[in-house]
């Protein structure tokens, strides 16, 4: 293996400011409307002005970062669809033709897809990014899936990937046959939840495969006991359990977080790289927006351990960012609502009865 670059300080992430959260709400308060009447959208309004550090946040040049690679635990049967439909959905999301692709279009959305590791020979047109030449992780059932080394040059890779990049906002999105297995495990390992909580249907299984990927993950967790012992280390954690493409989003997750971008957080994968960025830099989830609960059986639980509520419930289960795109356009609508709706004082609009 080649050698790789060695890892770069975590950079400091900021925390909120509860100074400004008190005068957001106050103006939230003051906007001509029955007091919470615009509900989740005022909590999403607050958190963007916190995020960005200003009573006036404004959204411009969002970026999806959509990252894919193969598992070594999809050999196990742990998908309803073959292995090879990894790189099959980057040459369609890179044609045009993928939900996600459609969605960025439509909202303008500057879509990158990374190939982080995908089991097959390089898209030309993919963004490579890859920490090994060829292959995807290793199977985790047998051994950890990468290298501590590897697990950092992913990270290494998504913070270098969004310096210099335009715009305040990363959309996640990812695309990787078995990688709801890896998710569960990294939720197990970094929230103590029990094993069987933490895995659900991903693409489709039924009663038997839901079964059959329980065991392939029980025997997951007991190759891999440093992952899971009291204290372990984050790198241990993303080493054993890993997910390229999921470690490379956290990289980039962490990078927005240090620089004040929103990260708009889509389903059950994207949100096991946020929980590690947040495992490694804590702070990281209060740049994060959640899109949407997915009806992966255990996202809403992941969600709730990292205080995050989902804007959306439209019970998808797709990944690719999809969900991520179909929310952004409640972002720059919290936006336009707190900077430009008049207040009871400016539109001269009576108050509650006392
Ligand atoms: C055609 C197709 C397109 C997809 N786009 C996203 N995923 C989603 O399904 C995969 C995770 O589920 P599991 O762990 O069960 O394999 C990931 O690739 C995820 O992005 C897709 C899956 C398929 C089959
Ligand atoms: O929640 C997700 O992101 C998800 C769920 C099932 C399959 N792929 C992605």
């Amino acid at each position: 293996m080649p050698s790789l670059p060695p890892f770069p300080a975590l950079p400091p992430v900021p925390q909120p400011d509860p100074d400004l959260a008190a005068r957001v709400q106050h103006r939230l308060n003051r906007k001509t409307k029955p007091q919470g009447a615009l509900g989740a959208i005022e909590a999403l309004a607050l958190r963007l002005a916190l995020i960005q550090g200003h009573e006036a946040p404004r959204l411009h040049a969002p970026q999806l970062l959509v990252c894919a690679a193969d598992h070594g635990l999809s050999r196990q049967g742990t998908s309803a669809y073959p292995r090879e439909v990894t790189a099959q959905m980057v040459a369609n999301m890179l044609q045009g033709g993928a939900a996600v692709s459609v969605l960025a279009r439509q909202h303008g959305l500057a879509l990158t897809v990374a190939d982080c590791g995908v089991d097959a020979p390089p898209h030309p047109e993919a963004t490579p990014m890859r920490v090994r030449a060829a292959g995807g992780t290793d199977d985790a059932s047998l051994v950890p899936a990468m290298t501590e080394a590897e697990a950092q040059a992913c990270l290494a890779r998504g913070m270098a990937w969004l310096e210099g990049r335009p715009g305040n906002a990363l959309l996640l999105g990812e695309m990787g046959i078995g990688n709801t297995a890896s998710a569960s495990l990294l939720m197990h390992a970094l929230t103590g939840t029990p094993l069987v909580d933490c895995v659900g249907r991903g693409t489709g299984l039924d009663d038997a495969g839901l079964a059959h990927k329980r065991a392939v993950l029980a025997r997951a967790v007991a190759a891999n006991p440093g992952a899971t012992a009291p204290g372990a280390s984050p790198w241990a954690v993303a080493a054993a359990f890993g997910g390229f493409e999921i470690l490379t989003l956290a990289g980039a997750a962490l990078a927005a977080a240090a620089q004040r971008r929103v990260i708009v957080v889509d389903g059950f994968i994207t949100t096991a790289a946020v929980a590690l960025a947040e495992a490694l830099c804590p702070g990281v989830r209060h740049a994060c927006v959640a899109a949407h609960a997915s009806a992966e059986a255990a996202h809403r639980a992941w969600l709730g351990h990292l205080g995050l509520a989902p804007l959306l419930q439209l019970d998808l289960r797709l990944g690719e960012g999809s969900g991520a795109a179909l929310a952004w356009p409640l972002l720059p609508a919290a936006c336009a609502l707190l900077n430009e709706m008049a207040s009871f004082d400016s539109a001269g609009v009576s108050e509650r009865a006392a």
